[in-house]
């Protein structure tokens, strides 16, 4: 069954990693990636918003290779789609653009066909599409998800992020693609290095599980991607350092960077001392910067209701 009218996602942004949880933990955030996708004579892009310029408009846009996989594994054909996309989520900047794109693509052409799939399976092809399933695990399911992956399956936990936790992000003003960042690290790491992250991530789960924001200071720390990524965001060594003593329960580098995160018990915020602390801290680098505060997202990819004969943006815009 096709859906003729067409369907309307949400999807959050996420952080990945969260220091020693490399590939594995994932978080949804307060910033949303909405798609519209309908059956149509002929493929057409409608763009909406500063963070999707320079995308490509035709059918190598991730979006609709991503829809053409689900079609494909349903069996289904629908080679021509309008679709119209709309984001607030920075493009590589560590903040799960590609997550976001890939998951709304995934979720919106499922439901066009009928919802074949369930978000297991999505997930599933979300982790082949992505190849690590930390950023597409938060998008799909919300909360703090922690996953393995073997390659063709997922297995996964979701648990609500604690309640009090907080989130600043400092965005610099420039991109680093998941690419570049993957290519600073090492292809072998030592024991003891594995050790440590092992008991970190260890450590930094229980703790959220169990909600001891005491414990994430010393949890957060990482040794198998900060230090080699270090050099791609000047700044970044000296933030992990003193984050803590400006106010945050730790620090780490969002998914692959340039984005740096900090979580934050809103409980015992410092106006402005800890936004001062990483601007600051970037400038000396010389690296414009924003901040952002945002919040654990609790749900995952969403379908929103559509209002029949009003355009996209006009039905997305008491979201934002
Ligand atoms: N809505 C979209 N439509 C098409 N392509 C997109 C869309 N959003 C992101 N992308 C693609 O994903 C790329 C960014 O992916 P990349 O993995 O490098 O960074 P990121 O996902 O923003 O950060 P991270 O994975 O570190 O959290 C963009 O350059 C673009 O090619
Ligand atoms: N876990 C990934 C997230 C970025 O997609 C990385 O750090 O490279």
């Amino acid at each position: 069954m096709i859906r003729q009218d067409g369907v309307r996602v949400k999807v959050p942004a996420s952080t990945a990693n969260l220091g020693p949880g490399f590939d594995t933990l994932g978080m949804a955030l307060s910033l949303y990636f909405y798609i519209e996708m309908k059956p149509a004579e002929s493929t057409v892009f409608h763009l909406h918003g500063q963070d999707m310029a320079g995308l490509p408009e035709d059918k190598s846009n991730l979006v609709y290779t991503v829809a053409q996989m689900v079609f494909a594994e349903a069996g289904v054909a629908l080679p021509e789609l309008e679709i119209s996309m709309y984001s607030d989520i920075p493009l590589t900047r560590g903040l799960g653009s590609s997550a976001s794109a890939i998951v709304g693509a995934l979720f919106a052409a499922n439901l066009l066909i009928g919802s074949p799939f369930d978000r297991g399976k999505l997930f599933d092809m979300a982790t082949a599409i992505e190849h690590h399933p930390d950023n597409v695990g938060a998008s799909l399911f919300g909360g703090l998800i922690t996953a393995i992956w073997d390659g063709s399956h997922a297995e996964y936990l979701r648990i609500d992020p604690p309640a009090d936790l907080d989130v600043l992000v400092a965005i610099p003003d420039f991109q680093l693609s998941t690419s570049k960042a993957r290519e600073a690290l090492p292809t072998q790491i030592s024991l003891s290095d594995a050790v440590y992250n092992v008991s970190h991530v260890s450590l930094l789960t229980a703790a959220f599980v169990a909600n001891r924001l005491d414990l994430i200071s010393s949890a957060m720390r990482d040794r198998i991607h900060h230090p080699y990524r270090a050099a791609l965001v000047p700044g970044l060594s000296r933030i992990l350092e003193e984050a803590a003593e400006h106010g945050a329960l730790g620090a780490a580098l969002s998914g692959a960077g340039p984005t740096v995160l900090a979580l934050v018990d809103r409980r015992r915020q410092k106006e402005g001392e800890l936004e001062s602390f990483l601007l600051g801290v970037l400038k000396e680098q010389g690296i414009a910067a924003k901040t952002i505060w945002l919040k654990p997202c609790t749900s995952g990819a969403m379908e929103l209701t559509m209002e029949k004969d009003v355009s996209f943006l006009e039905n997305i815009k008491g979201e934002f």
